[in-house]
């Protein structure tokens, strides 16, 4: 690997991008119609710190589990283990990206996303990765918070959550991709289960038994069909969005009900994928319900947000 390609790998480029996704559909929730100059710079700085910051995090996350990638086979290709980058290298590089996304959120943006920001931060690279990942099965659930940040990070740089509303709409959003994470992650897991075993990292269904691990998917998925409707209950979404909701979720509960007899071994690789797929989609619903289609929104719904 060049070390171009290395350090950019560094950044796990795909997750991220889903990441900063979910950010660009908090900040656009937070316009009403369409952004003005300044809304439009808040957003570009924002969205460009939130993607510095989880960047950041991913590389740390890489040098504090250099060890046990070595030991995995998903992960043992990874710049460290493989020796095309050296720890100190990967820790300039994750300092530098720290540094300047903390400097376009604070001097382009304003502290609320910038407190809101280094906090997720902190939580995946150093809480999750460092401690709780090693501490209990539930890390990933506890963890998943700052993965489910970004809505919320979007959110607050074009509104510093100063508004009545702000808090309850983006926690929703956030809520949404919490309750996601488990089915995401333990869908993988179960298939890696193996790799996590050898490097003694207590994920559920090392711990718990793949048995155990399919029920809590489906208990998850049954909840996030239910919470993923709640932005239209709140009255942010409209109909195109809950349409979308309830078929992506559907599908979900499907997935997750039929890994509990699976056709094969690789029916959990096939759930895990369908999570990338579900959470991108339903996020686009959610742009393009608030977008495209403003008038499919019930009137009362708008006097209410017009009144809030
Ligand atoms: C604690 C929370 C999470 C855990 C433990 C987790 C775990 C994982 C793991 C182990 C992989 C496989 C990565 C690889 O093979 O390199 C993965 C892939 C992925 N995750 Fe997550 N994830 C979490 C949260 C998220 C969030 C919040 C998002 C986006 C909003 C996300 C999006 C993705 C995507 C897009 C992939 C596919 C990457 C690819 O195809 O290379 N994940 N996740
Ligand atoms: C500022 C901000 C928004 C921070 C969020 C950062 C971020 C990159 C979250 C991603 C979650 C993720 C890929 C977890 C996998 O961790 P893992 O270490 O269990 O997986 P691995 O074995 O593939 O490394």
């Amino acid at each position: 690997m060049s070390n171009w390609r290395s350090y950019w790998a560094l950044t796990k480029p795909r997750v991220v991008a889903l990441i900063v996704f979910t950010a660009v559909v908090g900040v656009f929730l937070a316009i009403d119609g369409l952004p003005t100059f300044a809304e439009a710079k808040l957003a570009v700085l924002g969205l460009l710190g939130i993607w510095l910051a989880a960047a950041s995090a991913a590389a740390i996350n890489h040098l504090l589990d250099r060890r046990i990638d070595e030991k995995m086979a998903r992960t043992k290709g990874r710049p460290l283990p493989t020796h095309a980058l050296k720890p100190a290298q990967v820790l300039t590089f994750a300092i530098a990206l720290a540094v300047l996304s903390m400097a376009v959120l604070i001097i382009g943006v304003n502290w609320v996303c910038a407190a809101l920001t280094f906090a997720s931060m902190i939580g995946y690279a150093i809480i999750y990765t460092a401690w709780l990942k090693h501490a209990t099965p539930q890390n990933i659930v506890i963890g998943g918070i700052a993965g489910a940040a970004p809505p919320l990070l979007g959110w607050s740089a074009i509104t510093g959550m100063q508004g009545q509303w702000d808090w309850a709409h983006a926690l929703l959003l956030v809520l949404i991709i919490f309750v996601w994470t488990p089915p995401h992650f333990w869908a993988l897991a179960i298939f890696r289960r193996a790799d996590y075993a050898r490097a003694l990292v207590p994920m559920l269904p090392v711990t718990h038994g793949v048995e155990y691990t399919r029920w809590q998917i489906l208990l998850y998925t049954v909840l996030l069909f239910v919470v993923s409707l709640l932005p239209w209950v709140a009255g942010m979404s409209g109909i195109f969005y809950l349409v979308g909701a309830l078929i992506l979720g559907a599908v979900f509960v499907w997935y997750a009900w039929k890994l509990l007899n699976p056709p094969d071994e690789f029916f959990a690789m096939r759930v895990f994928h369908y999570s990338i797929v579900y959470l991108m989609a339903l996020f686009a619903f959610l742009l393009a319900d608030h977008w495209l289609l403003p008038w499919l929104r019930p009137a009362a719904t708008m006097e209410w947000m017009r009144i809030a």
